[in-house]
């Protein structure tokens, strides 16, 4: 059976649409179902001096891969005109607009994942009148969890040989000590073995396990979170039959004589995490959103704003997510 999936392209300035133009410059197995405006990608492809004829998608019709030169589009209109590399608040509600396309889509059926070109979160922000202490957009991870209504999901970043999941994804450093606590550790735990098994094919998946502290606390003279929430937290999990390894200090948890004995890794926040990841494979990782109802997967990479329209944006990781959206969906 064809897999289809549905291709947000995001931010309409950033290089989101490039990426569109560049991936109908192959013929794929998948049908790959474009959620943008048709004359965006139009513009975008005339500025990039690529051909592109567009289809326009109904899903009535059977998955149908496109040939060379052609793209699938579901239309959403933009509310505003686009140059690429600025930022206009005014067309962060047709961002949104695909991201709700997208979701609903997939929760009835339409397409079997998403796969999610950049966002900016700032410039929504900005539209939708929010501050940094309540953003109402965090990110695709947080507005495909209300979407979908799960109270939790779990970020992880992808390369073919290592796994990054977060314990916490977008939150002001300062609020990141509160938010680990036992409950999330056990909750994200939980979704992450489970989806390793389901998606991934890693009947019992050996996960490390970061600190949060410096040296993972140093048995408490460098924090206490590590003796007082995480070493808890993990050993009921491992009642459960969760194979956890951790608290371990999160500097040398990255190093070869660990990972090689692991299928994944939890960092505890964001940056604890995504560097190593992104260091080690920018342009190849997908981002995975485990414990939605729907297979998500998003590229490694943001708007890159300086490289939009230039021809310059590496489509790599943008492949690498509908490929691992692919193998998913070939899992179910
Ligand atoms: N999946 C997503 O929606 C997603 C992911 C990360 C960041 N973002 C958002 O993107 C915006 C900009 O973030 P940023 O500036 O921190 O990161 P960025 O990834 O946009 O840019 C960082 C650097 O990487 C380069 N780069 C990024 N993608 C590239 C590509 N495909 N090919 C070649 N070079 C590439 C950029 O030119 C820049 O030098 C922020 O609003 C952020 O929240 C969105
Ligand atoms: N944390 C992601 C990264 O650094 O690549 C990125 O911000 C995307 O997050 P969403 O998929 O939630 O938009």
């Amino acid at each position: 059976m064809t897999i289809r999936l549905a291709i947000t392209a995001g931010e309409p300035a950033g290089i989101g649409p490039d990426l569109c133009v560049q991936l109908a410059q192959q013929a794929y197995a998948q049908q790959l179902v474009v959620i943008a405006d048709p004359l965006l990608l139009q513009q975008r492809a005339q500025q990039l001096r690529l051909p592109l004829e567009i289809l326009e998608f109904s899903p009535a019709c059977p998955a149908t891969p496109a040939a060379e030169g052609q793209l699938w589009v579901a239309p959403v209109a933009l509310q505003s005109e686009v140059v690429a590399g600025q930022l206009n608040p005014d067309n962060s509600h047709y961002v949104l607009a695909t991201l709700r396309l997208a979701a609903q889509g997939c929760l009835d059926g339409q397409w079997q994942g998403i796969v999610t070109a950049p966002v900016h979160k700032g410039v929504i922000n900005d539209a939708l009148g929010s501050n940094s202490d309540s953003p109402v957009f965090s990110g695709h991870t947080e507005y495909f969890r209300d979407y979908c209504g799960v109270p939790e999901v779990v970020m992880m970043l992808a390369t073919s040989d290592l796994k990054v999941a977060l314990v916490t994804t977008h939150l002001p450093l300062r609020q990141v000590a509160d938010a680990i606590t036992a409950d999330r550790i056990q909750r994200v735990s939980r979704i992450l073995h489970r989806d390793l098994q389901t998606y991934f094919g890693l009947p019992q998946p050996r996960i490390l396990v970061a600190g949060l502290n410096p040296h993972a606390g140093e048995d408490g003279h460098l924090g206490r979170e590590e003796l007082d929430i995480i070493n808890p937290a993990l050993e009921s999990l491992r009642q459960e039959g969760i194979n956890l390894v951790g608290p371990l200090p999160a500097d040398t948890l990255y190093t070869p004589k660990l990972l090689d004995q692991a299928d994944a890794t939890l960092a505890m926040y964001h940056d604890q995490g995504l560097p190593v990841l992104k260091f080690h494979g920018f342009g190849r990782a997908a981002n995975i959103t485990l414990g939605l109802p729907i297979i998500r997967t998003s590229v490694d990479h943001g708007t890159a704003l300086d490289l939009a329209g230039t021809g310059q944006a590496d489509p790599g990781s943008l492949y690498t997510a509908i490929d691992v959206a692919s193998q998913m969906a070939s899992h179910l």
